[in-house]
Parts: structure tokens; sequence; C-alpha cells
């Protein structure tokens, strides 16, 4: 991260600011607000807040509210962005506290054929602090993170790096990082380089196939990605930082689900610090394909567990107001979606 000031516009979005530029900004144009301040969840912007950003030229939030849902146990919110795109974060309900699934890019170039948000492509990235501003908006309620919004966040490396880093600032948000999952498809290069960072947050790969020929149909943006070294990364990951991993494996009926498959899904992962979370396909519009049957998840779930591998069957929230896993499109200001 570079903590300098260098090339910092004077429009730089406040919630992309760590704690020491921003005492670099404070010393030049002196103020009475600390860092914390620039996160505040209130609509109304403390005064102080406002002066300075006026007098610094600095602005204090990017993302536009255009439109909100609210479902049973969700809420889906849709941000404008300045060019015009829009992007959703999700806010599910739990017992003890609020999840936010927040977007890491403007689209996605991985082109799951399962999922909605890769329909449109990749437009951008998204700024570390479009990112952090997701969560802030999201209010206090907020204890966990998962990065399982629009976008590959290993695909957009430093600035998913960089909006962790500013979101767990004791002088800031102080998020505890043990509340962040990071999930990816896994880019080996990316894994590894995740494998090296000191930050104690969870990891799931969202493996979806036991074969290459399978994933690389399924995830045609991952071809050059060799299966086993996502594996074999991840897994390194986990023995570093003596964490378990977590694999997604959403089961569709024909595609993924023959017994080699779940042999092959024994032989991947037991004795390994591994997890499976056995998916269903949310339906995604336009999309050819079939949801398991509860019959076949179970059956999956009894032999992984047989074999001794942990797996739990995971439905996701949200699926009432289509913001559940793989339901968010890529919208444009009005909300139609593009793609
Ligand atoms: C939308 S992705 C975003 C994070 C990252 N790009 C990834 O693929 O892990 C979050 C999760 O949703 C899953 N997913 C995508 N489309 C889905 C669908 N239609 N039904 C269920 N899960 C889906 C992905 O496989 C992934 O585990
Ligand atoms: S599942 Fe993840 S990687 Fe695949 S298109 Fe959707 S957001 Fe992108």
């Amino acid at each position: 991260m570079d903590e300098s000031l260098e090339g910092v516009s004077p429009r730089i979005h406040a919630l992309d600011l760590t704690a020491r530029q921003f005492d670099m900004l404070a010393a030049a144009y002196g103020t009475a607000i600390d860092y914390r301040d620039l996160f505040s969840p209130q609509r109304d912007l403390p005064g102080r807040l406002r002066d300075w950003a006026d007098k610094s030229g600095i602005r204090l939030r990017k993302l536009s509210t255009k439109a909100r849902e609210r479902g049973s146990r969700s809420e889906k919110v849709l941000f404008g962005l300045d060019d015009g795109y829009a992007i959703e974060t999700v806010l599910i309900r739990r017992r003890d506290g609020m999840t936010a699934c927040v977007s890491s890019q403007v689209g996605c170039a991985f082109a799951c054929r399962f999922c909605a948000s890769g329909q449109a492509g990749l437009k951008r990235n998204l700024s570390a602090g479009e990112i952090v501003e997701q969560v802030v908006r999201a209010g206090p309620k907020v204890n966990r993170i998962v990065f399982m919004g629009i976008g590959e966040p290993l695909n957009n490396y430093a600035n998913v790096l960089d909006a962790i880093r500013i979101l767990r600032d004791r002088r800031g948000m102080a998020f505890p990082t043990s509340g962040i999952t990071v999930s990816t498809i896994g880019i080996p290069k990316a894994l590894r380089s995740l494998r090296e960072e000191h930050l104690a947050i969870s990891l799931t790969i969202s493996l979806h196939a036991t074969t290459q020929e399978v994933r690389d149909r399924l995830i045609p943006g991952a071809r050059k990605h060799a299966l086993r070294e996502v594996v074999a990364g991840a897994l390194s990951w986990a023995q570093r930082h003596n964490r378990v991993v977590t694999f997604v494996y959403l089961v569709l009926p024909g595609i993924n689900d023959t017994h080699a498959d779940l042999q092959r899904l024994i032989s991947m992962f037991s004795g390994r610090p591994a997890r499976i979370n056995l998916m269903r396909w949310n339906p995604v519009d336009s999309v050819d394909l079939a949801p398991t049957s509860d019959d076949r998840l179970g059956f999956f779930r009894q032999k992984l567990e047989r074999a001794g591998v942990p797996v739990v069957v995971r439905d996701t929230q949200g699926r009432d107001i289509g913001a559940a896993c793989g339901q968010l499109w890529l919208r444009d200001l009005t909300g139609i979606r593009i793609g």
C-alpha cells in the first residue's frame, strides 16, 4: 500500500485514505476531526466533517443509494457509481448481528455459467474506498463481511486488500479481520500472495468441479488456472495460517454430481485442512440450469461425512428478493440490468 500522498487528487474519496494519509492531509489543512469520524455511519454527516471536506476538497461519500429492496431476512441496496453503473450490496440479518455481502468489481471477467454477475463482463475494479463505503453505509450492526457480491475479489487484489486494511485499522472502524471472508474462484498467483499476508481473514474457494474439463465449462474465465494448483494454493494458505479453508461446491445435476465426482472430492480433501459447503443453484434469468434435489444434496453430504470430510449443506439467504449468491446483476443507474 502506497502511504504517500503522491498522485492523490484533491477530489480523493475519504474512505480511500489510510490513517497515515489522513494524518498528512490533516497536517496540511488543519482539522479538529479524527480519522474515526470518516467512518461515521450517520446519514447526515456531522457538520465539522462536512466543513473539513469542503476545505480540503475531499469527497466524504461516493456511492448514491438508488434503490432498496427488503426481504424476509435480507435487504438489497443498489448503489450508483460515478461512471453510470450501479452495483449491489446485500445485508443479511443474523441472530447475533448482520452480514454485509459486498461487491468488489463492476461486473466480472470470469463469466461463470451459473452466475448473473459475470454476464456483462468486467467494466472496472471498485476502489478500496468504494468497497469500504458499502460497509460504512450498511451501519453499525454489521459484524461480518463476505466478499460474495459482484466481482472476483482476487482479480482486484490490491484494492480489496487495501479495503481490508482500512476496515481493520484500529484508529478507524477497527473491524475484526476474523469477521471477513474472501470468496474466490482461486487465482493461483493471487493465492500465493494472499498466503504471505498477515491477515486473519477466512478464505472460501468456489470449486464447483473435480475435473479440469468440467471446471473450464462452468468457469470459462478460469481456463488457464489448473484445478490442482487452485486446490494446492488454497490448502497451502490454510496450512500457513493454521486455518481451515472452505471449498464451495454447487451441485449441478448431470454436470458435476456423479459418483466419480464424489470419489474425487473425497480423495482431494480427506485428511486436509478443508471443509466443503454443498450448495444449491439459485436461479438466474436466461441461464439454462436446474437446482439439485434435496436427496442428491443429502447423498453427497452423507458420503462425504462418512469419509471423514467436514461438510455442510449451505442455503443462501435472499432468494425472495433476487439477492442470493450469484443473483446480483450489474445495473445502470435506473436499475436496468446490463448483460
Ligand atoms: C457471486 S460469487 C462472488 C465471489 C467470487 N467471485 C466467487 O466466485 O467466489 C459468490 C458465490 O456465489 C456462488 N454463486 C454464483 N452464482 C450462483 C448461483 N446462481 N447459485 C448459487 N451460488 C452461486 C459463487 O460460486 C461463489 O461461491
Ligand atoms: S461466480 Fe464469482 S467469479 Fe464467477 S462470474 Fe460470478 S462473481 Fe464472477
